[in-house]
């Protein structure tokens, strides 16, 4: 991957929310590339960060009740810095979105023929002939069986899974190079779900675009992500490709993730749960490691210093002092001085 070309540099980003009056990091410290033709996945539980970022790099918080700190290079520019008309040129055009809940996201009173145009107006030169026969193919492209007539539909006279079609033809229409997609699936039953995940995956393959991947759901992950990008309390806390993430895990927030997943082979025994939740932001613990009140065994200096991401294995990035203490004692592990992680990794 790291022969790919850049998409989207993401150095150091901290959000922050002001509650009654003094400000909180969300997330905190973020680094991490999204390469050309790869699906960056970022797990994690509610509450971690996850949207937050997404909603960093969308340019999409209120402003004056958001901090966001450090730089979002697309495509080599600092979108960061961008005001409200300059990012309005970008978003929609190079940098698509796909959110949770497409119903939310669709205007109930335009036909979905005219949300997806409104796009092609604002960022092409298109007539309006060549803008109508566009948004037909790129409803065909979704895989909505009859597009002239879903043109003429209101959201409300759509499916779920209709609907997050026509949110992803928006998204695609002016082919971005990135496309960002929050929680895409979630809102959708188990079959629309498997289809549209099919939908995500196969996009990848046509544009070469970066594709940034919000979830909850390991599911999704393995099957369309290349790289994950484990998320806690606001940091990064592991990163790996996902082969590497679902066979190796390394953090013990990682390990405990996939242990939660439910698998068909097993369901006699119970499924993990992980002790605890994540503190909200005004009681994130800012010292030490930040998962340490939820696993018992953690070493005495976790508690005191803050651990640093390091590259265990090529291309395997983990922030915990003490990984190699546990769980895997069949692993040999790597006395190589590590690698601290820098987001041009
Ligand atoms: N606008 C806001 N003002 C104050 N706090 C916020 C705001 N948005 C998010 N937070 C807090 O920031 C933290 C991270 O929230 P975020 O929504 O990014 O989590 P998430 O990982 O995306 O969770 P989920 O999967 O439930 O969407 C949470 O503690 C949340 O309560």
């Amino acid at each position: 991957m790291t022969n790919n070309k850049i998409i989207l540099k993401i150095n150091n980003i901290k959000t922050s929310f002001k509650i009654e009056g003094d400000f909180y990091e969300a997330v905190d410290g973020v680094s991490i590339n999204v390469y050309e033709n790869e699906v960056l996945a970022i797990v994690g539980e509610s509450g971690c960060g996850k949207s937050a970022l997404a909603y960093s790099i969308m340019g999409l918080h209120e402003r004056s009740k958001t901090m966001v700190e450090g730089d979002l290079l697309f495509k080599g520019r600092n979108i960061n810095d961008l005001t409200e008309s300059s990012l309005n040129k970008i978003r929609g055009k190079e940098i698509g979105m796909i959110f949770q809940d497409p119903l939310a996201a669709l205007n109930p009173l335009m036909k979905a023929g005219h949300q997806i145009e409104e796009v092609l107006i604002l960022h092409t030169n298109m007539t309006k002939n060549q803008r109508y026969e566009k948004v037909i193919s790129l409803l065909d492209e979704v895989g909505i069986p009859s597009p002239d007539t879903v043109y003429q539909q209101y959201p409300h006279e759509l499916s779920g899974g209709m609907r997050q079609r026509v949110i992803i033809a928006i998204a695609i229409a002016c082919a971005p190079s990135l496309l960002i997609a929050d929680e895409p699936t979630t809102a959708l039953d188990a079959t629309i779900q498997g289809q549209i995940i099919e939908l995500l995956e196969n996009l990848k393959l046509s544009k070469d675009a970066g594709v940034l991947l919000i979830t909850h759901d390991l599911g999704v992950v393995a099957e369309i992500a290349d790289r994950v990008a484990v998320m806690y309390a606001g940091e990064l806390v592991e990163i790996a490709d996902v082969k590497t993430l679902f066979k190796t895990p390394q953090h013990p927030y990682t390990r405990s993730l996939l242990n939660s997943v439910p698998s068909v082979s097993d369901l006699q025994s119970q499924l993990h749960v992980i002790q605890g939740k994540v503190p909200p932001i005004q009681h994130l613990p800012r010292k030490g490691c930040r998962f340490k009140e939820r696993i018992p065994w953690i070493r005495d200096e976790a508690h005191e210093s803050h651990p640093e991401l390091h590259e265990v294995a090529r291309n395997h990035y983990v922030r915990c002092t003490c990984y190699k203490d546990f769980y895997f004692q069949n692993v040999t592990p790597r006395e190589e001085k590590p690698n601290v992680y820098t987001s041009s990794t």
